[in-house]
């Protein structure tokens, strides 16, 4: 993508529909969302779109709700109350072999890259393509080599998990979400655990390829130089609520209190500690 269109105030700023028909209409679509765990009441009332091809930053105090509202749309938590829609289709109402397949049109990176342990970089981005697809491991081999080139880690392929660092733990976790082609990749704290250069460099690698593939990002993280860099959207949340979604700029730019405070990382303000 090109930077410049980061942070516009409308669709008309991303860039072309790809033809292979991906990124048009409503990609995901979370409505009036409530969930409680036990008497915790985690979702109260979250009601947020994701706009096709663009970076969508979610940002808020921990505990408030944002891995929660992750696992919701990947259909690995079902809603008490509300709607997930994916691609027009709500994932509670259709039926699990529809859920898994509607799944598979999701990458997700989790914190820690999530890799076996027990596998080389290569086969734990190998993983999913032996898992899903009956590809021969010719061209299995084409895609991850791909892949791996595209996060700057083609030369670790045989490193195992213990031997790389905590960056490119992420990248190869990158690298794995993203090898079935996803058209959502949702990103639970990319930035976690990485210094500010190493965390610069993973937000360049997202760029770039968000820049090639366009598919629809869901990046949530604390840290405000991430969502500067990366965001489209952002989206901040409060105790299960979204109390402010806007264009990036806008949001930088805001006045609105919830976004200052926690722009700022104000103690005082209407973001509370409970
Ligand atoms: N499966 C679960 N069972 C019980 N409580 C849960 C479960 N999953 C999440 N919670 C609780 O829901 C709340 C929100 O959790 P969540 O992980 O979504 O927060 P978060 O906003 O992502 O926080 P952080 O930024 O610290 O990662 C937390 O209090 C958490 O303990």
């Amino acid at each position: 993508m090109d930077p410049q269109s980061r942070g516009g105030d409308s669709t008309d700023v991303l860039p072309a529909v790809p033809q292979d028909g991906r990124g048009t209409g409503a990609v995901a679509k979370v409505r009036d969302l409530y969930k409680a765990f036990g008497s915790f009441q985690v979702m109260r009332g979250l009601t947020l779109e994701f706009k096709p091809r663009a970076i969508t930053t979610i940002l808020g105090p921990s505990g408030t709700g944002k891995s929660v509202l992750l696992k919701h749309m990947v259909g690995l938590l079902e809603p008490d109350s509300g709607t997930v829609e994916i691609f027009g289709e709500d994932i509670w109402k259709v039926r699990e072999r529809e859920r898994a397949a509607l799944r598979k049109r999701f990458g997700v990176l989790f914190q820690d890259g999530a890799l076996f342990g027990s596998m080389n970089v290569y086969d734990n981005v190998a993983f999913p393509l032996r898992k899903h697809t009956d590809l021969p491991e010719a061209e299995i081999r084409e895609i991850v080599m791909e892949r791996l080139k595209e996060v700057g880690l083609e030369a670790a392929e045989k490193k195992a998990p213990n031997e790389i660092s905590g960056g490119m733990k992420k990248r190869a976790g990158f690298a794995r979400a993203l090898v079935l082609n996803p058209e959502i990749v949702l990103f639970d704290e990319p930035d976690s655990g990485l210094d500010p250069v190493r965390t610069s460099l993973l937000n360049d690698v997202i760029l770039k390829v968000h820049g090639d593939d366009k598919g629809t990002y869901v990046v949530v993280t604390h840290d405000i130089r991430t969502a500067r860099k990366v965001s489209d959207y952002v989206g901040l949340i409060w105790q299960g609520r979204v109390v402010y979604y806007g264009a990036a700029d806008d949001a930088f730019a805001s006045d609105d209190p919830f976004v200052r405070q926690f722009l700022a990382g104000d103690s005082v303000g209407p973001l509370g500690m409970d």
